[in-house]
């Protein structure tokens, strides 16, 4: 596409050469720069993209996009508009051809949920017999093919090449992820959603939104996008928990229809009779239509919630109702999500992603209603994130386990022990064990366990690595937790 028709598109800008240059991809990373790209310089939290224009022209960029003049940069030309990140993603849809004009999108947001709720719905769509994509946490999947990704929600050059992607490749219907820090930072700005969900709203990210206020209002971003983004006349559905407050806000952030689910409070799609136990959860489904019975192999009443979540977005999506039972019934879980590790032994570990005071809660408390024996916990916090969550997870693990072993998370740039101060802040009236290396905590867990007990590990699901400073070191707390249990 010629550098003259994709500027066109911005409202304001200038240049100080001829743009009648071919412009063969987007790129804002100099070192994936190459002969014919567009290079993006953003303004990052580390360093400024606006430094690597020379690397980007060097790998064969034809064409800068900068917010100021760059001195000696005269070989090609240099695109000068107010926010280059605002601007990248109107040239990500123009250049990708308004991919998610043609999906079928539904994005899900909330503190807690998202990845399991986004995957139960791409369960549904791939079990319907839809070519379907997704994107999250744990990677981006087209087709049954996993990609890696970065982010739970990626920046928008990469958003908009992954849906185009998925149009190639036939894919009908998408779920994503959506951030707040992703709608806070534009990511998804011209993604055109149909159908919005809201898993809940507790604390988290403080360390980013400062304050709950702000955090609602970035999630309420995606619920005011809706209906509000480029093109078509498809309809737009906000789908809410009646039972989580915050869906009062995004009522009224919404120009959209709304769709309601919940347990406690009179909802469009509810769940009643619920009965949870180690092997699973049932209850009574309740939909406008009619009540039918549902046996889940996933556990937890905040599981029921993802559930009804995942239906009433798939309902929406003209899915048979017979369709989404059978595949709720049949999902054995999420990796990292309530994941058993299973060594021949005779006690219950549970490998969990709960790095939040409601999660972590959540996970508890569900371990707590169907233990036998005792309930050992394995908690930390991740370092460089929310500060203000560390004594309140430590007090819901203290208070709700028999054993609460503090460790380290992903500490990151952060001293592991100065992060264990903060969580044992929360925690001056309570017994604990403190075991800063993580496998030493797992590895002790295990040792202690007995018949019948359950040992549920927090906060790392499905990741495979340990951020320690820098650097990125191999860990997987189920692969731990398992050669733990076969040493003992
Ligand atoms: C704080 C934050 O969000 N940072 C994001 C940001 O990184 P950054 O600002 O540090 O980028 P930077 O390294 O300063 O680089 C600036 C620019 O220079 C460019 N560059 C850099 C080096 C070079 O040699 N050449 C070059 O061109 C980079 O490509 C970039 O365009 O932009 C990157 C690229 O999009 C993101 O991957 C990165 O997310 C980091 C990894 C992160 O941890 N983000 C978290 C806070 C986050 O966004 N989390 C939410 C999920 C939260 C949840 O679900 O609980 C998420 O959606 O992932
Ligand atoms: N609906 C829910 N309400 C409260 N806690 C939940 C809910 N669903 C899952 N959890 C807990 O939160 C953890 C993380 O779940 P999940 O990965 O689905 O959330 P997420 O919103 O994608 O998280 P992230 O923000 O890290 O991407 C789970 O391991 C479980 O302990
Ligand atoms: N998306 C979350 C994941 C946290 C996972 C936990 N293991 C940690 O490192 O704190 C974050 O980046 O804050
Ligand atoms: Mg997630």
């Amino acid at each position: 596409m010629e550098l003259k028709t994709l500027v066109n598109h911005l409202l304001n800008y200038k240049t100080e050469h001829e743009t009648n240059v071919e412009i063969t991809s987007i790129d804002m990373d100099s070192r994936a720069a190459r002969p014919g790209s567009l290079f993006v310089c953003i303004k990052g939290y580390t360093v400024d993209g606006h430094d690597y224009a020379e690397q980007a022209v060097r790998n064969g960029a034809a064409a800068v996009l900068a917010e100021k003049h760059l001195p000696g940069m005269d070989s090609v030309p240099v695109i000068i508009v107010n926010d280059t990140k605002r601007a990248m993603a109107v040239l990500a849809n123009v250049f990708y051809g308004y991919p998610t004009n043609k999906l079928h999108l539904i994005g899900v947001t909330g503190t807690n949920g998202k990845t399991t709720t986004s995957h139960l719905i791409e369960q549904v769509f791939s079990d319907a017999g839809k070519r379907t994509g997704m994107i999250g946490t744990i990677d981006m999947k087209i087709n049954g093919v996993s990609h890696k990704v970065t982010n739970t929600t990626p920046e928008s050059l990469f958003l908009q090449k992954a849906f185009k992607e998925m149009i190639d490749q036939g894919v009908e219907s998408a779920v994503m992820e959506v951030s707040s820090h992703a709608l806070d930072m534009g990511r998804v700005r011209g993604c055109d959603y149909d159908i919005a969900v809201f898993t809940n709203f507790t604390q988290d990210h403080l360390d980013y939104h400062k304050d709950m206020e702000t955090y609602l209002r970035a999630k309420g971003l995606l619920f005011a996008q809706l209906g509000n983004t480029y093109a078509g006349n498809k309809e737009k559905i906000a789908v809410l928990n009646r039972d989580d407050e915050a869906s009062k806000e995004f009522e009224k952030m919404t120009a959209a229809q709304i769709l309601t689910y919940g347990i406690e409070q009179k909802s469009d799609i509810m769940a009643k009779d619920i009965k949870v136990t180690g092997k699973g959860t049932s209850f009574t489904l309740v939909t406008p239509l009619e009540e039918r019975p549902v046996s889940l192999k996933l556990v937890g009443k905040f599981s029921v919630y993802n559930v009804l979540a995942a239906i009433s977005a798939t309902l929406l999506s003209g899915i048979p109702i017979d369709s989404i039972i059978k595949t709720m019934e049949n999902v054995k879980g999420v990796p990292g999500r309530f994941e058993t590790v299973d060594a021949g032994q005779s006690f219950t570990v549970i490998v969990d992603y709960a790095h939040t005071p409601d999660s972590l809660e959540n996970a508890l408390t569900t371990v707590k209603e169907f233990a036998v024996g005792k309930v050992i916990s394995v908690v930390g916090c991740g370092g460089d994130r929310d500060k203000t969550k560390r004594p309140l997870m430590a007090k819901i693990a203290a208070e709700n386990s028999d054993v609460a072993i503090f460790t380290s998370d992903n500490p990151r740039t952060e001293d592991p022990l100065a992060i264990l101060e903060d969580m044992k802040a929360g925690v001056q009236d309570y017994e604990y064990i403190i075991k800063p290396g993580r496998k030493d905590a797992i590895v002790h867990a295990i040792e202690i366990a007995e018949d019948n007990d359950i040992i549920l590990i927090a906060g790392k699901g499905h990741e495979t690595y340990q951020i320690i400073g820098k650097n990125v070191l191999d860990f997987d707390d189920r692969k731990v937790a398992a050669e733990a249990i076969g040493a003992k």
